[in-house]
């Protein structure tokens, strides 16, 4: 079973699915001669062509060629789908933390997991590349029938707004479906935030499937309210957070919470008692993310006190909040952050920390090319508005000349009144913003988190923020 013609091998069935780029319809011929026997097609034309040109291949006619996909790989696959137990995470921010968060819970009871999502997929204890966030269906349904065979009983996945749209996850049984924050992403691929939102809440409608079971949706954020109503074909409701919102305050609210470098803490309230928690996780968003997880958590039978004793042991995740270890008296942080909510966060998480100090915040970050414009200016005034000095650079320029994209973001960095330094090259520029910071200060290297490439127009190329940052680190100590 194969949706891209480059990846047919003698005997496969070819799925040909229309795409943005291209239309799948288009390759049928190419993998035809790499040996497909049999053609699943939503072009009546298509269908007919090969009925008449290529008698020994199989043909069928389909209404739509993503669904088909997805229903034909999980047959075929035996339906893996429905032997795990899936809890499924979207928003703009905050995915990967929780999945990976929610994970390490169900691990720390002694469950076998699938975790599918941007940093990377594990099969029980096997670890793979992720070439995407939310792979096809198909790719999904053999990590799912992997996974199923290693032990696995249940699943975390994160499906981005890309997937939803695009139906890569339709008629995956989602138990527990999670909501963290819609702030503006991804306008390139959605147009608007009504659209953007529209697909974030097909998982709590059910794409293909029976809505989920449990809807747990952070009641702090602005759209919130708009998946509670999403959701009204779940079986229930959690909502979580801090505040007192629309409707009233979060039934599994954070209570007297503390937050520290490297220490978070809070009483978890739910309608079934209280528990302190405690983690070495860092900053306000982190306890949103922890809510989020410990509430799916619950939802999958974990009791109170597991769910504190595991967040008690979780591993900070890759590229999130990562702190560079120096003898130099200053902090510096590697995150993921590429928008300019999470940008906004961040440095003023940064300055929470640094305020007793009196110290300053350095903030390196790009933009990502080929990706929505609309961000740059804003993730600019983002950057500038909470730190003393910028660094302005490349993140993934793609098919983008580097200084255009560069110069759109300045624009947003020029309304604010932080001095700012443009270093196209990423790893002179995380030496300048290294080099400028003296004791007490925090330099934020945001943007690239756990990526290991830079993607330029003439390719890709190996990139490591950690690495360059500690190599730096190693130069001037
Ligand atoms: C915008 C977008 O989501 N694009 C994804 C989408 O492409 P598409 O539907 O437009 O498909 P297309 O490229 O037009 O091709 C149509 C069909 O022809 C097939 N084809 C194409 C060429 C060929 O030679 N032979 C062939 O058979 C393709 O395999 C496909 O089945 O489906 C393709 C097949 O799965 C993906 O490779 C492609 O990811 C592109 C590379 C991408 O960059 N996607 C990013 C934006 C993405 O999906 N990101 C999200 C969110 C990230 C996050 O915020 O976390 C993610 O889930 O990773
Ligand atoms: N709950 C949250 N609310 C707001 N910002 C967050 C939250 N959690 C993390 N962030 C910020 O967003 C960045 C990305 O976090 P994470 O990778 O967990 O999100 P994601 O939704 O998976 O992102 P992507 O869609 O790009 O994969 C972090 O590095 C941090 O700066
Ligand atoms: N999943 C997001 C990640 C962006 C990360 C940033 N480094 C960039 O390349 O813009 C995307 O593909 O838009
Ligand atoms: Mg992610």
């Amino acid at each position: 079973m194969e949706y891209d013609s480059r990846r047919v091998k003698s005997g496969h069935v070819f799925v040909a699915m229309r795409g943005e780029a291209t239309d799948g319809n288009r390759y049928i011929e190419a993998a035809v001669a790499k040996g497909a026997t049999a053609v699943v097609t939503d072009s009546r034309e298509a269908y007919e062509k090969l009925r008449h040109e290529h008698v020994g291949v199989g043909a069928a006619l389909v209404e739509r060629g993503r669904r088909a996909l997805a229903e034909v790989s999980a047959a075929v696959m035996g339906h893996p789908e429905r032997d795990l137990a899936l809890s499924a995470v979207t928003g703009t921010n905050g995915k990967t933390t929780t999945a990976f968060l929610l994970e390490a819970m169900l691990r720390s009871v002694g469950r076998t997991c699938v975790l599918i999502g941007t940093i990377e997929t594990h099969v029980g204890d096997e670890v793979r590349v992720s070439p995407h966030t939310t792979p096809e269906s198909r790719d999904v349904l053999e990590i799912f029938a992997d996974g199923v065979k290693a032990g696995a009983t249940e699943a975390v996945m994160e499906m981005s707004s890309h997937a939803l749209e695009q139906e890569r996850v339709w008629g995956l049984p989602v138990d527990v479906a999670m909501f963290t924050n819609l702030t503006q992403d991804h306008l390139d691929y959605h147009g608007t935030m009504e659209k953007y939102f529209a697909a974030k809440a097909r998982l709590f409608e059910g794409v293909g499937s029976t809505p989920p079971r449990i809807a747990v949706v952070n009641h702090d954020d602005e759209y919130g309210g708009l998946i509670e109503k999403a959701a009204i074909g779940c079986s229930e409701l959690w909502t979580y957070g801090f505040k007192k919102n629309y409707g009233g305050v979060p039934e599994f609210r954070a209570e007297n919470v503390t937050l520290q470098a490297g220490e978070t803490s809070f009483d978890w309230k739910t309608p079934m008692g209280t528990v302190e928690m405690r983690s070495s996780l860092t900053g306000r968003v982190n306890v949103y993310n922890l809510l989020a997880a410990s509430c799916a958590a619950l939802a999958r039978g974990l009791s109170l006190e597991q769910i504190a004793e595991a967040a008690g042991k979780l591993m900070p995740v890759p590229g999130r909040f990562e702190t560079i270890a120096n003898q130099l008296g200053f902090t510096v942080v590697v995150d993921y952050a590429h928008t300019d909510d999470a940008l906004r966060n961040l440095i003023s998480l940064a300055r929470e920390l640094v305020a007793e100090r009196g110290a300053r915040v350095i903030t390196l970050f790009g933009c990502g090319g080929d990706r929505d414009k609309t961000k740059r200016p804003r993730m600019g005034r983002a950057a500038g508005e909470g730190s003393d000095l910028v660094v302005l650079t490349s993140d993934n320029p793609r098919s983008e000349d580097p200084m255009t994209i560069i110069n759109e973001a300045l624009v947003g960095v020029r309304e604010t009144t932080a001095r700012c330094i443009v270093e196209q090259d990423r790893a002179a520029a995380i030496e300048i913003a290294i080099r400028a910071a003296k004791v007490g200060d925090i330099v934020l290297i945001a943007g690239k988190g756990h990526e290991k490439v830079q993607i330029l127009r003439d390719g890709t190329v190996p990139f490591d923020d950690v690495a360059v940052a500690a190599e730096v680190l190693r130069e001037i100590a």
